[in-house]
């Protein structure tokens, strides 16, 4: 496994100031479960609304609160603070697309000495922010009256979540984000507020979200871990250092690629395959406790793009989807991951550092097996997920990808340590709103701090 040393957490030798684990950390995506976290009483948003509490024990899983009708729910938005007025963004415009651009990048991250940044673009947006049934409603920014400037957003897209045996239809909440200078006004609860009314208005009533922080209460946490694909311009650009007792050339022939990949009958996916890819994601997903059901439509969007992404060439694309077809002619396999790069400021000779993020996979491989846990069963998915993701990483190195990131769920436990994913220093929670579910496996041991290669975790939905 590689550890925080060979990541260059500490031991630093020359000029590079940051670790992949480290930076992440900074980003803010992720913060360590056991950092303190204030007693319920102190949550004055948090303890108002219909989440699990931190002492709750559950008992029953479920909505927490079903008492609402839409016909309850006020027509008129919630009273916004003097100086600023509520605005439903219009992301079809190029206009708007910019502002929201500009407030994600400037306030969006917390690399505290400005050095990466979330270079977010339309198309990942578009990407993001629009699929199927997407609500326009539910792109909702807050802006000063004066100036008319954006200064607050946050996202709802639909979902169809399902928790053990119980689907439901829900959202899913991203990109919340105040401007600095306006941080600590209670800016957030509003927006989360305002956003609450605008879904539940079309009769949806929960939602699941991500978050660094730590609030009442996670259904479960990830770890993050990182796998250097360009191990030298990591270094160049001070993302990773270089251990005491290493060379630089050892180092980057730790991390080395191979320049093609292995896996017979693996292509690019194509719209034609989503029957197979669909049969397959369904059959792989029924084994976590949670999953989001997709629409035919809605797959194809996650997992090829919108109609504009289709004609992207592979370096400028935000999602990248391969299938693996047998001899027969079967999809039998497929994997997936999105690109958001960061930009380098201040260093003349990189503008741009590529981050991937592994995202959906699915494999026919042991898929007969009784249990997901089935010994046998689990060997030849080990084996088969460690072949497909090591052909990600160098499809992902082809098309510029410096650095790629795995979360801890889904089954990628069986697989991180054997490929060279250094596990990071940060942690990412999950949350239910308005379901009260038991915890699920989040697929670390925090008692050894070792990847849960047992239990693996329950959580098979990815968020961006
Ligand atoms: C059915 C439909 C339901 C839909 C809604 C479902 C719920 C969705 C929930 C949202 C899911 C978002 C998913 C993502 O996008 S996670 C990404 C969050 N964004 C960032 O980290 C970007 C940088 N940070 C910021 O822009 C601000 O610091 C934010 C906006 C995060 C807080 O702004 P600010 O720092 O100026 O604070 P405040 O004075 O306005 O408000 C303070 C209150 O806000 C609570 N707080 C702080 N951080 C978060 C957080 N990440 N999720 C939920 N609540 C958070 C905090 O505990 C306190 O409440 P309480 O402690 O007093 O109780």
């Amino acid at each position: 496994m590689a550890n925080k040393e060979e990541n260059g957490d500490n031991s630093r030798k020359g000029a590079p100031t940051k670790s992949i684990a480290d930076l992440f950390k900074k980003l803010s995506i992720q913060e360590q479960p056991e950092s303190p976290k204030k007693d319920m009483k102190d949550y004055k948003f948090w303890k108002t609304q219909p989440v699990t509490k931190f002492d709750e024990s559950v008992l029953q899983e479920g909505p927490i609160d079903s008492s609402k009708k839409t016909s309850d729910i006020p027509k008129e938005p919630f009273p916004m603070l003097p100086q600023f007025e509520w605005v439903t963004l219009d992301i079809d415009k190029d206009e708007e697309m910019t502002q929201l651009y500009e407030l994600l990048y400037d306030h969006y991250v917390e690399d505290h000495d400005s050095t990466f940044r979330f270079a977010y673009n339309k198309d990942f947006f578009n990407w993001a922010l629009k699929p199927p049934g997407w609500n326009k409603e539910w792109h909702l920014g807050v802006r000063v009256k004066a100036t008319k400037r954006l200064v607050a957003f946050i996202s709802g897209v639909p979902a169809n979540l399902k928790v053990r045996d119980h689907q439901f239809r829900a959202v899913e909440i991203n990109f919340l984000c105040v401007h600095k200078k306006l941080r600590n006004k209670r800016l957030a609860p509003l927006l989360i507020k305002e956003i609450t009314r605008r879904i539940n208005l079309c009769d949806i009533w929960q939602a699941l979200y991500t978050s660094g922080t730590v609030l009442p209460s996670p259904i479960t946490v990830c770890r993050y871990a990182h796998r250097p694909l360009n191990w030298e311009k990591l270094y160049d650009v001070g993302f990773s250092a270089l251990p005491e007792d290493k060379t630089k050339a050892q180092m980057m022939a730790k991390f080395a690629i191979s320049s093609s990949t292995k896996t017979r009958g693996l292509r690019k996916m194509r719209q034609t395959d989503i029957d197979a890819v669909f049969d397959l994601y369904n059959r792989f997903q029924k084994r976590y406790e949670v999953s989001q059901e997709f629409t035919k439509e809605e797959l194809s969007h996650w997992l090829l793009g919108d109609a504009h992404e289709r004609t992207l060439s592979d370096s400028d694309k935000v999602i990248m989807c391969y299938v693996v077809e047998n001899e027969d002619g079967r999809i039998t396999d497929f994997f997936s991951f999105y690109i958001l790069p960061f930009s380098v400021l201040n260093r003349p000779s990189f503008t741009n550092l590529g981050v991937a993020y592994l995202y959906y996979y699915a494999s026919d491989t042991a898929s007969e097996a009784e249990s997901r846990f089935d010994s046998e069963a689990t060997k030849k998915l080990t084996k088969r997920l460690e072949s497909l993701v090591s052909d990600a990483l160098v499809l992902a190195k082809n098309v510029g990808v410096d650095v790629f990131n795995a979360l801890t769920s889904q089954d990628n436990v069986l697989f991180l340590e054997d490929l060279k994913f250094g596990p990071g220093d940060g942690f990412l929670n999950y949350y239910l709103f308005n379901y009260k579910a038991f915890p699920v496996p989040g697929g670390f041991d925090k008692t050894t701090n070792t990847y849960d290669t047992e239990k693996r975790s329950g959580m098979g939905v990815v968020m961006l």
